[in-house]
């Protein structure tokens, strides 16, 4: 299993898809993992050489205690780039994937080929993930795991999909809590709303008619007034959009990537 060491973690990655082809590399959301994409791979794999990467805290890469920046998350993911001999790449991420997608569009212009924005803000708010960051630390992923279900998949989808809805929730109470802690914080510290106008690298933004965590009003729609250019895809889905609408959202990151 490929891990690369980061600034005193592990981080996990896994390179599928064809080989030779466009690399895009793919980031998962707060209290999920990599395995996020997995329905969405069969559609992505003969157009793309895909990266994943278990942000750091989730899945197998590891949690150091404290809280995280921006700015961090952003580096694991250039140094795993860096390790699989890839220099620049498009990318596609959901929610906290989507922020560390627009720190790395900023911070190394040139790097990111064309960015998928899906279900993201350049704001939340941040006495709330403060409240929720003390709550985990101090009573575990439980504590917060109704709450966060809640916004991550839609009533319609979890009665649809009960197993899927019972996968994503295994997969939330299993996250390190230090590691959703030290990503929340990255959440409510981030500092992307008053630089995401500077972002130059062509840049679609996905937003979900379900989503109630990152909506379009107030969240994905100050995304596109705001990111030069940016083009749009509204998915009938919530805040997890690669489980609830995986082949709508390839078809249109597809589209989106490869003209
Ligand atoms: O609001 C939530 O719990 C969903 C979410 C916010 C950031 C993220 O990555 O997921």
């Amino acid at each position: 299993m490929p891990f690369s060491k980061v600034s005193g973690a592990q981080i996990y990655w896994k390179m599928d898809g064809r080989e030779g082809a466009p690399v895009l590399v793919l980031l998962n959301s707060i209290g999920s993992d990599m395995d996020l994409w997995d329905p969405a791979l069969a559609h992505l794999r003969d157009q793309f050489r895909l990266l994943r990467i278990d942000t750091r805290g989730h899945g197998a890469s590891q949690a150091e205690p404290g809280d995280y920046t921006l700015s961090l998350l952003a580096e694991d993911i250039l140094a795993v780039a860096r390790e699989a001999g890839v220099d620049s790449f498009a990318l596609a991420g959901v929610s906290l994937g989507g922020m560390i997608g627009m720190e790395i569009a900023l911070s190394h212009p040139g790097v990111l080929e064309k960015l998928v924005l899906v279900c993201t803000s350049a704001t939340m708010d941040a006495a709330s993930w403060d409240q929720r960051i003390a709550t985990v630390r101090e009573k575990g992923m439980v504590a917060i795991a109704e709450m966060a279900m809640g916004r991550f998949l839609s009533p319609e989808f979890r009665a649809e999909e009960p197993a899927v809805y019972d996968v994503v929730l295994r997969q939330l109470i299993a996250t390190d809590a230090q590691g959703y802690a030290g990503c929340g914080a990255a959440i409510r510290d981030m500092d992307l709303a008053g630089r995401i106008s500077a972002i130059a690298c062509p840049t679609l933004v996905v937003t979900g008619t379900r989503d109630t965590s990152t909506p379009l009003e107030g969240h994905g729609e100050n995304l596109l007034q705001t990111i030069p250019g940016a083009q749009h895809l509204a998915l009938e889905a919530a805040h997890l959009a690669p489980l609830e609408a995986p082949e709508a959202l390839a078809a249109g990151m597809t589209s989106f990537l490869t003209n």
